[in-house]
This record gives C-alpha cells, sequence and structure tokens, in this order.
C-alpha cells in the first residue's frame, strides 16, 4: 500500500483486473487525430476539442456510430501496438496487474486491415507490457452482433490460424455491440464452434437488452461472464441464480451514465447487487469516451453509493477472482487481498 491514504490512493493501491475493457474505446480523441493525420485520413471534426465535445450520447447505438467512426484511423500494426501500448501504461498508473482486452476485428477487417495486423500490433504492447513492468494481459476476440453469425463465423476462421502465434495472449470470445433486437441466441452455433475449440466466452448481455438476454447467454451461448448485465435485477429469479452460482457480471458504471442506462450514478445498482452477494466487477468499458479509467469507476461508485474501503478492496477481490488469469497467478493476487482486506 502507498502511503497516499486519500480514497483515489487506496484505490490505486488496490491490485484488480480490468475484464470489459474495448481497446478501440481507449482512443483518446488526441491519438485519434494523430494517428488521421499519419495515415492521411480526414475526419470530421476540426479539432480535438469539437471532437470531445460530440462525446454526448442518448443510448448505446449514438454512442456506437461514433466509436466505429473513431476507429477507422487505425490502420498500421504501429496504430495498434501505439494504442495498445498507452492503454497499458494508463491501466498500470491505476493498479491494474491483469487486464481482458476486447477487440473489434470485424472494424477493421472490412476496411481492408489484415487479421494479423491487429493482433501483431497489440501483441508487441501487450508482451512488453509483461516483460517491462510485470503487467499481464489477454485477449478476447469479439463478434459484432449488428452483423450475421456467418461474419462472425468467417471472422473466427480467419483468425483461427493465428491462435498457435498468439496462444500467450488470445483466450477468449466476445460480444458486443448493438444489444437490442440481436439476442444471443442469433450466434448459437458460432459460440458453440468456439466452445468446442476451448475458448473461454463471455458476452454483452443486459446492457439495454432485457434480462431475458442474460438468461440467453447463460443457457444458450454457455458463457462464463456477463458483460454488464445490469439489467439481471428485472428478474429476481434470475438475480438469485446469479448470486448461487457465483456467475461474474463486468459492470461499467461511468458507461451506464453515459449511455443513459440509469440517470444518474446515484441510481446505480451496482452497490445493490454486491451487497445481494453477487460476484460484481468494476470496469471502464470505452474510457476515452465515457470520461474515466477504472480507477475513475472505483472512485464515482465509491461517491455516489457510499461504498465502504472494504467494499472496494472486495470489488477488486472480485475482479481477480472472475478473471481467466492462471491458477496460480490468480491465487497469488487473492492472497495478498485477503490480506489487504484483513487489515481494513
Ligand atoms: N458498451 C458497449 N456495449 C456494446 N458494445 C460495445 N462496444 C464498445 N462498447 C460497447
Ligand atoms: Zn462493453
Amino acid at each position: 500500500m502507498s502511503n497516499d491514504t486519500s480514497l483515489a490512493g487506496f484505490i490505486r493501491g488496490l491490485p484488480k483486473a480490468e475484464l470489459h475493457l474495448h481497446i478501440e474505446g481507449t482512443l483518446e480523441p488526441e491519438l485519434i487525430f494523430a494517428l488521421a493525420r499519419r495515415n492521411g485520413i480526414a475526419l470530421p471534426y476540426a479539432s480535438v476539442d469539437t471532437l470531445r465535445a460530440a462525446y454526448r450520447f442518448k443510448d448505446l447505438q449514438s454512442f456506437l456510430d461514433l466509436y466505429y467512426a473513431g476507429a477507422s484511423v487505425l490502420v498500421t500494426e504501429d496504430d495498434f501496438e501505439a494504442m495498445t501500448q498507452a492503454y497499458l501504461e494508463r491501466a498500470q498508473a491505476d493498479g491494474v496487474m491483469h487486464a481482458e482486452i476486447m477487440f473489434d476485428p470485424q472494424t477493421h477487417t472490412a476496411r481492408g486491415v489484415a487479421m494479423e495486423t491487429i493482433f501483431a500490433g497489440m501483441a508487441r504492447a501487450m508482451r512488453r507490457m509483461r516483460e517491462s513492468a510485470g503487467l499481464s494481459s489477454r485477449l478476447l476476440l469479439s463478434f459484432l452482433r449488428h452483423l450475421t453469425e456467418q461474419e462472425a463465423m468467417q471472422t473466427l476462421e480467419q483468425a483461427l490460424p493465428l491462435r498457435e502465434r498468439y496462444d500467450d495472449l488470445w483466450v477468449g470470445i466476445g460480444l458486443d455491440s448493438s444489444e437490442r433486437g440481436n439476442p444471443p441466441e442469433k450466434f448459437v452455433r458460432v459460440f458453440e464452434r468456439a466452445r468446442g475449440l476451448g475458448f473461454r466466452l463471455v458476452a454483452h448481455a443486459g446492457e439495454e437488452g432485457p434480462a431475458s438476454y442474460v438468461r440467453n447467454a447463460l443457457d444458450m451461448l454457455h458463457v462464463e461472464r456477463i458483460d454488464h448485465g445490469v439489467a439481471s435485477e428485472q428478474d429476481p429469479a434470475l438475480m438469485q441464480r446469479l448470486v448461487r452460482a457465483q456467475i461474474p457480471l463486468t459492470v461499467c458504471p461511468l458507461s451506464n451514465l453515459k449511455l443513459c442506462v440509469f440517470p444518474d450514478l446515484a441510481q446505480h445498482n451496482l452497490a445493490r447487487m454486491l451487497r445481494l452477494g453477487a460476484m460484481v466487477t468494476v470496469n471502464s468499458d470505452d474510457p476515452a469516451y465515457f470520461g474515466g479509467y477504472v480507477g475513475d469507476n472505483y472512485l464515482a461508485c465509491a461517491h455516489a453509493l457510499g461504498l465502504t474501503r472494504a467494499e472496494l478492496a472486495g470489488l477488486a477481490r472480485n475482479s481477480i477472482a472472475a478473471s481467466f488469469l492462471d491458477d496460480k497467478d490468480k491465487q497469488r493476487w487473492l492472497h495478498q487481498l485477503d490480506a489487504l482486506i484483513k487489515e481494513i
């Protein structure tokens, strides 16, 4: 623990994992402009400030439109490396020991970027940070749910030849993008194929969509974790099941606030679910767009929801417990957190 006794310092000192993070959502406006200039891409915004000023969203779709446009500046291996390096350094400053990073290959391959370019750029930064800073990270390849299952299947097949080269990093499969109207059952076969190949499985569900999407992601896609899942509370039987089975929810409070899932943070259900015994974790989702990295999410919730230091440490503990870390590393971090929690 550092000597910083402020709440922000306490949060920073908690060893934690970030489990819900879209790497394309870490592109800060400054980097978007720098990459656009480098790649000769014209942006429909005059400056960094006018782009940042456009970050006012009324729902998930209004955000996604801007997010996919922002990602169009990523062209070369160096671009993917620079983005990933910037995120990992920022995460490390927040006390993140382990990051599970989602990426959307279809956003890039549709523009002619090779799958190998995406993997190679991210891997350079991830391996460098593992060697130089001891920060571990993994990749979750995510399918865009507004596209077809056939396109998801093609994307998986396109990435599979790279699996061996990146087997220290690529551990899982996710499902993101526009939720309503694109239920989990649309992707049963591609998740079945991924499961057969031994990938860890996660899916966004119950962000804007109903609790039934959470249920179907569990029962039809067989995911191990639910990204968001805040709508689960609408179905008490489902909520009981999540608590009983300790199914992790990767909650993203500032994202939910920015995308109007909750009208204000004081009304967020994170604390209620935590106090019910659910395996909830705190994450940043798309920090460059939602006004805060993972530490900011912990701190904002501590203030708005009156989380105690023991509860904050419990959230960090959940993040390690719910991670796809190897068992030995997981036990080491849990041990450290348990010792720290005892002292609170
Ligand atoms: N919050 C979110 N929900 C769904 N898809 C996303 N892609 C990036 N951020 C997302
Ligand atoms: Zn997300």
